[in-house]
């Protein structure tokens, strides 16, 4: 296993940010001064490991080469689904001629406040892994699983009742960056698309083959900016790091 081998860092930016719900891509809401991918490839740079970054973007993103980064930038374009934007950033890294055995690290625009400390530490956990590592946190709150109650007709949308807590001793909320072989990934993603799987990680994409990927237990300040009041939330964080 190399245990020195290339790191090809990627920031997946393509996304619409529905969920948020402003007039402009999430990635692009001003957090202290700079955008959140700005950011982003900001956390990138005080690694040790990372000296340029691919960003990953949508085909009619006109406001990312209008801005400055901390790092060297190349560009690739996107797709309609997460995976897929992560494909097509493989695909632009191994036309640089990337060998199999070089890591990729995948990384979402929307964590602005992963520690670059936690970048270091999956890196190198990754570095020692035939396959990969990835940041998670461990869940802290009680679990439930639900079920839906039609409700009385004056009542627009049905209710969610609890049907069941879910041991949480061995669950782990999944975060960015992961970083995989080069090779592996590949593999991975052509197995998503010829089963036409849903993913919303790499690393279930390794799960579904078996492949084992090292979970590193991260800060819980690397929130991913998802919902209007994630907001209020990562600001204080940014200010607090700041
Ligand atoms: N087709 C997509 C979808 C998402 N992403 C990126 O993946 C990261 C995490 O995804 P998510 O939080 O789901 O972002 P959005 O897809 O933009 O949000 P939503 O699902 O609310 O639209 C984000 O940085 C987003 O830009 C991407 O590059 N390409
Ligand atoms: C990759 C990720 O951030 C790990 O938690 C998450 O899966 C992204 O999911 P999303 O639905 O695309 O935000």
């Amino acid at each position: 296993m190399n245990t020195t081998p290339n790191i090809h860092a990627m920031i997946v930016a393509a996304g619409r940010g529905s969920r948020f719900g402003a007039s402009i891509a999430k990635q692009y809401t001003m957090l202290e001064g700079q955008t959140l991918l700005q950011h982003s490839v900001t956390r990138l740079a005080y690694s040790g490991h990372i000296d340029n970054c691919l960003l990953v973007i949508s085909a009619d993103d006109s406001t990312a080469q209008q801005l400055e980064f901390a790092l060297p930038i190349s560009y690739a374009v996107g797709g309609a689904e997460r995976w897929q934007s992560v494909q097509a950033g493989v695909e632009a890294i191994s036309q640089t001629g990337a060998d199999d055995s070089d890591l990729v690290l995948i990384h979402d625009a929307a964590r602005p406040a992963v520690p670059s400390s936690d970048i270091d530490q999956v890196i190198e956990a990754a570095m020692l892994e035939p396959y990969g590592a990835i940041l998670a946190t461990p869940v802290a709150d009680t679990l439930k699983a639900s079920y839906q109650l039609a409700t009385s007709v004056e009542e627009s949308r049905p209710h969610s009742y609890t049907k069941s807590t879910i041991d949480r001793s061995n669950m782990w909320q999944a975060q960015t960056p992961q970083v995989f072989r080069l090779g592996q990934l590949k593999k991975v993603l052509n197995h998503v698309f010829e089963h036409q799987l849903s993913i919303t990680d790499e690393a279930s994409a390794f799960e579904q083959l078996g492949l084992p990927i090292r979970l590193v237990s991260g800060s819980r300040q690397n929130i991913k900016l998802t919902y209007p009041d994630d907001a209020v939330l990562l600001t204080a964080i940014m200010a607090l790091q700041s």
